[in-house]
Parts: C-alpha cells; structure tokens; sequence
C-alpha cells in the first residue's frame, strides 16, 4: 500500500487539512481486509463472501438479483417478459427458482453483494447496475458483462456543482481542476458514497488536492450544508441536482449506467451449465429487448403479382419492415377459378412510425390492418454470445 492514502470520513471534513488529504492514490476499497483484535500478533480477517477464494463444490448455477431498491422490481419484470419468471415461495426467503432453467438457483441480494459475490466466486451471474459493477468490482478483470444494454435503471455517475458563489463561471472539469482554491491545506471537498469511482476520476481528471466524504444518502445536501464542495452522485432525470442548486459540468460524466447482465470468469469457464445458462438466458433477453418497441402489422392488398405490391410498399419509407415485406397470395374461388386477387403483407414496424406505418398502408391500398405485438425477435446468431465467446477466448 502506498504512504499517502484517500481518506473518507463520515460527515463533515472540515477538521481534515493535513498534506495526506490529498489525492495521489487509488486504493482499493477492501473486499478483504485485516482489523487488529486485542492482540496485534492474532489479525482477523473479514471477507464479504468466500473466505479463501476456494471454488464451492455445489452443482447448482447461481444468478444474483437485487433485494431491494428500485432496481428489484424492473429485474423481476425483465425475466418474466422474458418467458422466465422467478418463483419466490415468500418475500421474506432470499433463494427463488426459475422453472424453465433447471439448476438455476436465484439468490436475492443488495446490488453491492451481488458484484463482491460475483467476485468472491459465491455467484455465477447477477443482474445489476453498471455503476455498482464499476465501484464494487473495481476494474476486475475477471467480472464479465454479458449484456450491456438491459434498458431499465438509466442513470449517470456525475460530479456535480453548486451553480452559485465561487462556482458560478465554473462549467467543466478543466475549470474546475485550475481554481486556485485548492491547495494542500484547503483541498476540494467532495461527498460520495462512490469510494473507489470518485478518488480515481479526480485523480485521472489531474485533481490533486481532493479530499472525500461519505454518507449513505442525500449528499446532495452535503454542499449547503457546508460540509464539502462538490459531490459524485447518481442523477437521473437530474431533478434532486436542480432542487439543490447544483450542476453537472463538461467532462464531469464518470459513468453512463443502466442495468447489466454480469458474470464471473471463472464461473463461465470452469462451472458446469453456467456458459449454457447464460447463452439461454442471453439469446431470450437479446430476441426480447429487440421486440420491445416493435409491432407486427398484418394487410391485405389488392395487387396484380406480388412484385407489383412488394413495390408499391417499398415507396414507402416506413414499411420496409426488418428484412423487407413479406407478402403472400390470398386465394379465392372465382367462376369456378382460383385466383390471387389480394396479397397479405406481414411487416414489422417500430412503435414510433405505428401510425404513420398504418397510414401510408392505406394511402397504397391497404385494409384490414391488424397490429400485434411482438415477443420476441430471434436472430441467425446473438451479437453479445459470439462477442462472450471471444472475450473467453473460446
Ligand atoms: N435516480 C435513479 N434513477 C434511475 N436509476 C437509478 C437511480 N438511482 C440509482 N439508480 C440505479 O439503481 C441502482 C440501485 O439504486 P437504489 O437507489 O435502488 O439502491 P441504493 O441507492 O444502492 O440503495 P439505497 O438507496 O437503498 O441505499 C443504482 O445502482 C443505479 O444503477
Ligand atoms: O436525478 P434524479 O432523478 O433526481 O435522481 C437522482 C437521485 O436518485 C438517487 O437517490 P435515491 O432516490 O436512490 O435515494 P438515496 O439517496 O436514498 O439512495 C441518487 O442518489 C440521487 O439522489
Ligand atoms: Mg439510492
């Protein structure tokens, strides 16, 4: 461990104005640390997880979700849309099952101990928040993230500002890193409950003289109230900046999140079902994400073949669809003959262009419009599976 260490205090940092206030290092917020007990010779070692790193010999695949917070409901209903709903007997019980997916054990848990378990080896797959990844997990090279992009849990990690007095004209990181306030004896004050992503954001952004508080909550309180400068917090619609008189600045983004599929390395390559599981898994959150926002819509054209309707559709710009029309011959009886006056057109069209799609088919002839929505959108191959694969070096 280097000489100069971040400190983080509780509450106010007012009385801290020693040199080692500064930020010169990074260090890791443990995972694994030594308390001294009544005798220096006898150190305990806590752990969250695992105590030794060995590999269980369970054969059970675990996926840890979220216990509690806004992300434990939006996880559930990711899964159920996803044709995997989990059985929780009551909510008071911390292990549920997915019935479709056989040896999956789901283990409900604070986001924080689903990324130290995924690291500890206690977990196999979890579902959190990218910010939590990037803080808990700091930087492990062994946490894989499977799917990055689960579309619920949007928020960014900012360092933000009070708009007013001496950071009035302060509008970027730049500025802010060349106040001439700061100084070994008066460093920046910051309030974070991100102990390992701030310290090293201040320092990549060339902060030196930084000190850092933590609290559990509100620290958007934490600049009126005197007790530091400037905060890194999550914001979202950035409602609870603006009530408190604070601002986000240029370069001032530490992570852009929203809820991720995680696994551990050695869980993937050396346990039994996991890399099945997650292909599974993946392949239906891949086909379902994909659907979401997209509806099929059914027609009937009038239409002398199908290449003169296939055109009259292709003129227009919102029913190209996803591989183009399909489009098939409706057969009737007529005088004795069969023919194929009509054709009926099968399209997918995003939610967005719905009316405008529905539109334009009448405008080239179409009736009986039918709209469905869509489960699911399988591919030839799933994107993320092959990228897994090569991240894995399989
Ligand atoms: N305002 C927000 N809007 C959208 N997503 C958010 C917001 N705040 C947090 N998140 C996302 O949801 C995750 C869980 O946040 P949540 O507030 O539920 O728990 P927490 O803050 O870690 O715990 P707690 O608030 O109970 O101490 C965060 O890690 C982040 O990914
Ligand atoms: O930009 P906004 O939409 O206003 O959201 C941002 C707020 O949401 C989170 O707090 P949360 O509600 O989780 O409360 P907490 O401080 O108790 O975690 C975060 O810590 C911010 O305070
Ligand atoms: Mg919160």
């Amino acid at each position: 461990m280097s000489a100069v260490q971040t400190f983080f205090l509780q509450g106010s940092v007012s009385t801290l104005r020693s040199p080692h206030s500064s930020v010169t290092s990074c260090r890791k917020v443990s995972v694994k640390f030594t308390v001294s007990c009544c005798s220096a010779a006898s150190p305990m070692t806590v752990v969250n997880g695992n105590v030794d790193n060995r590999p269980s010999d369970r054969s059970e695949v675990r996926l840890g979700l979220p216990s509690k917070g806004r992300m434990a409901a939006d996880s559930l209903d990711l899964l159920k849309d996803c044709q995997l709903s989990v059985r929780q007997v009551n909510p008071r019980q911390y292990v549920a099952e997915i019935p479709q997916i056989s040896n999956l054990e789901v283990w409900f848990q604070r986001p924080k101990d689903i990324v130290r378990k995924l690291v500890s080896g206690d977990l196999d797959l979890g579902i959190v928040g990218l910010d939590t990844v990037c803080e808990y997990g700091q930087g492990d090279k062994d946490l894989i993230i499977v799917h990055d992009a689960l579309e619920y849990g949007d928020c960014r990690l900012s360092l933000a500002i009070p708009k007013y007095g001496i950071f009035e004209n302060v509008n970027s990181m730049k500025e802010l890193a060349e106040m001439p306030q700061w100084t070994p004896e008066r460093p920046l004050r910051v309030a974070t409950g991100f102990t390992y992503m701030g310290p090293k954001f201040m320092k990549e952004n060339g902060l030196k003289h930084v000190t850092f508080s933590t609290a559990d909550g509100a620290l958007e309180a934490a600049p009126a109230m005197g007790i530091a400068d400037a905060i890194v917090d999550l914001v979202s619609s950035g409602t609870t900046l603006r009530e408190n008189n604070l601002k986000e600045i240029e370069g001032g983004v530490i992570v852009q999140s929203q809820a991720v599929l995680v696994a551990g390395r050695k869980s993937l390559m050396q346990r039994k079902g996991v890399l099945d599981i997650t292909h599974e898994m993946l392949e239906r959150l891949e086909a379902h994400l994909r659907a979401v926002g997209q509806f099929t819509v059914t027609a009937n054209m009038r239409g002398s073949s199908a290449e003169e309707v296939a055109e009259r559709i292709l003129s227009q710009t919102s029913l190209s669809g996803l591989q183009g029309p399909t489009i098939s011959p409706v057969f009737c009886k007529r005088d004795g003959r069969v023919t194929a006056d009509y054709f009926a057109i099968v399209i997918c069209v995003p939610k967005k262009a719905l009316y405008k799609s529905v539109q334009q088919l009448r405008a080239i002839g179409g009736s009986g419009v039918l709209i469905s929505p869509l489960t699911y959108i399988f591919d030839e191959e799933t994107p993320r599976w092959r990228q897994l694969l090569s991240t894995l070096g399989l």
